[in-house]
């Protein structure tokens, strides 16, 4: 389990998170929802310790992070944020290999070739292999990354909106593959969606924030519900179900003026 407790977060005199107390269950794929803004990408890096914590407690399966050596932290988790700068002279193969390196330190072993090749493959990049960052497409980096994080093979995964640019397929392919990852090994995953019905139909667990708190957690179909998530996006949401999971329906026409009244409220 990751064990969140008291966390608060400022930038500047602005507060970012506000007294988050948190449990992230173990060998679950757990969704984080919520609108824009509400704090998603700032409480995944503090788990994953890319940035400082300012106050409170975060423990990873037991281990208190401000006190687990680095590797360690490597080993146990691994991060997907979201990547604005491109190491574009670096091939498919080379970023994937990164995900080694904590197993490796530096010198991979016949066992660190075959998890890359299996990463890569796994996402479909196995022809582009060798083509550098820069000449693939928005979605295929996407994936790319998707593959060095796997690579990584640790029990908890986090993933920062990891369906950016995904096609339909891919996107679909992926929740697939991160619920069987979960059913099958036992690893946890944890992600941020924005496309609610991708954590409706394959998560197990729900988290969604709200200017930086929690909202609301809970099972897929008791945490999707219209009320709830109505007032979580500040805009009129239904919700039906299909193959007895929620299903979230929002394209139901309302004038654009009705709408920014209700996101801003
Ligand atoms: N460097 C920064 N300086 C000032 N404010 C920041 C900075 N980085 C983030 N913020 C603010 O922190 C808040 C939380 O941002 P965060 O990225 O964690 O939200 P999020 O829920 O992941 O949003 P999104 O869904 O848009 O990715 C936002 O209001 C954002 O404007």
């Amino acid at each position: 389990m990751i064990r969140i407790e008291s966390v608060q977060h400022h930038i500047g005199p602005a507060p970012i998170l506000s007294d988050i107390s948190l449990e992230l269950p173990k060998g679950r794929l757990t969704a984080l929802i919520g609108p824009n803004g509400a704090g998603k990408s700032t409480l995944l890096r503090l788990v994953a310790r890319l940035e400082r914590l300012q106050a409170g407690r975060i423990a990873v399966d037991g281990q208190d992070i401000a006190r687990t050596p680095t590797e360690t932290l490597a080993r146990s988790l691994a991060i997907m944020g979201q990547h604005n700068n491109v190491a574009s002279r670096l091939r498919v193969s080379e970023l994937v290999g990164f995900g080694r390196w904590p197993h490796h330190r530096g010198r991979p072993r016949a066992a660190d070739h075959a998890a890359v090749a299996a990463a890569i493959e796994a996402v479909d990049l196995g022809p582009l292999a060798h083509r550098f960052l820069d000449e693939l497409s928005g979605g295929q980096v996407q994936r790319a990354f998707l593959a060095m994080t796997f690579a990584q093979d640790t029990p908890w995964v986090l993933l920062d909106e990891p369906l950016n640019n995904l096609d339909m397929a891919h996107a679909r392919a992926l929740m697939a593959r991160l619920a069987g990852v979960v059913r099958e090994s036992g690893r946890s995953v944890v992600t941020v969606v924005h496309e609610v019905n991708y954590a409706a139909a394959w998560a197990d667990h729900i988290v969604a924030m709200k200017n930086g708190r929690i909202f609301a957690q809970g099972p897929a179909e008791q945490v999707l519900n219209e009320a709830l998530l109505s007032e979580l996006y500040g805009t009129p949401i239904e919700v039906s179900s299909h193959d007895g999971r929620p299903l979230v329906l929002h394209h139901h026409a309302h004038s654009e003026a009705e709408l920014m009244i209700r996101v801003a409220s």
